[in-house]
């Protein structure tokens, strides 16, 4: 298996607080990787360091073996490490597909002022872009929404119109923030073909999700971290029954230990 981005001990201080340390998992090529823990276990902070919000204060971040620590959001982005936002972040005023077209700007290979000029090669992307699009919504069934305003769809809708934009960037890798998240039991169940579906068009994910139905059905390898440490890695059988993992999640007394 090829090693796609690898943290190798990092780690990151708020004051105080450790909120990881020492941290180290591979994501394969191809893979599913879930990540979980209980509230405040480092999850969010774990892929703020990924994509280069925090630099880690120790350890290496490598993305196809090349050290990537440290390097801004927006390098990050371009070397096809992509996420999604729990908070929905639309285009209010633009319809579904205007919003998945705008996630293709940054594989867009036209400089701007080429579009002025409505040069050939300028129109061919736009059609190759076009088509891209209306790929994109019809695996992710936003196809009878395209013209709609996206805004005004029911929310488990407007999740699916976010996926769709990421993906529009063409990402090698795509980390899913909560992705269950305010989604009712129907929509749930609908996500994980969505997840897998978006898997086999080639593309890695790195899944960090509460919803633990989600993250033991769709995932090929787990990891498991609880104040900023990893303290179980496997598939799904091996970490539904692995004791520490269990202590972490039944020392708190809310839904995710009931759902452990
Ligand atoms: N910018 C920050 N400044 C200070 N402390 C922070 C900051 N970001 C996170 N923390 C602390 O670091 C720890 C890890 O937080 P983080 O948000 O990464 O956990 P999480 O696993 O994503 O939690 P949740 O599941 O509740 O979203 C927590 O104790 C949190 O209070």
């Amino acid at each position: 298996m090829t090693a796609l981005l690898e943290l190798d001990g990092i780690g990151i201080s708020f004051g105080g607080l450790r909120a990881v340390d020492d941290l180290s998992f591979t994501v394969n090529q191809g893979q599913i990787v879930g990540l979980i823990g209980p509230n405040g276990a480092g999850k969010t902070t774990v892929f703020n360091m990924i994509t280069g919000v925090y630099k880690p204060a120790s350890g290496t971040i490598r993305w196809q073996g090349n050290d990537i620590t440290g390097a801004k959001p927006a390098r990050i982005a371009t070397l096809g490490l992509r996420r999604t936002f729990q908070t929905i972040r639309l285009f209010a005023d633009m319809s579904v597909f205007e919003n998945v077209r705008a996630g293709c700007h940054l594989a867009a290979r036209q400089h701007w002022w080429q579009g002025l000029l409505a040069l050939p090669a300028q129109r061919r992307e736009e059609a190759e872009l076009a088509a891209r699009t209306h790929d994109i919504l019809r695996r992710l069934d936003l196809e009878g929404v395209a013209d709609t305003p996206a805004t005004s769809l029911p929310y488990g809708v407007q999740r699916r119109v976010e996926l769709a934009r990421t993906l529009a960037g063409q990402p090698r890798l795509i980390i899913l923030d909560e992705p269950a998240a305010g989604l009712n039991d129907a929509e749930s169940a609908a996500l994980n073909d969505t997840i897998f579906m978006i898997r086999d068009t080639g593309v890695t994910i790195l899944l960090v999700e509460h919803d633990m139905n989600v993250v033991m059905q769709v995932s090929d390898h787990i990891v498991v971290i609880n104040f900023g440490r990893k303290i179980a890695e496997g598939n799904a059988t091996a970490i539904r029954t692995n004791p520490a993992v269990i202590e972490a999640y039944l020392g708190r007394d809310d839904d995710e230990a009931t759902a452990a």
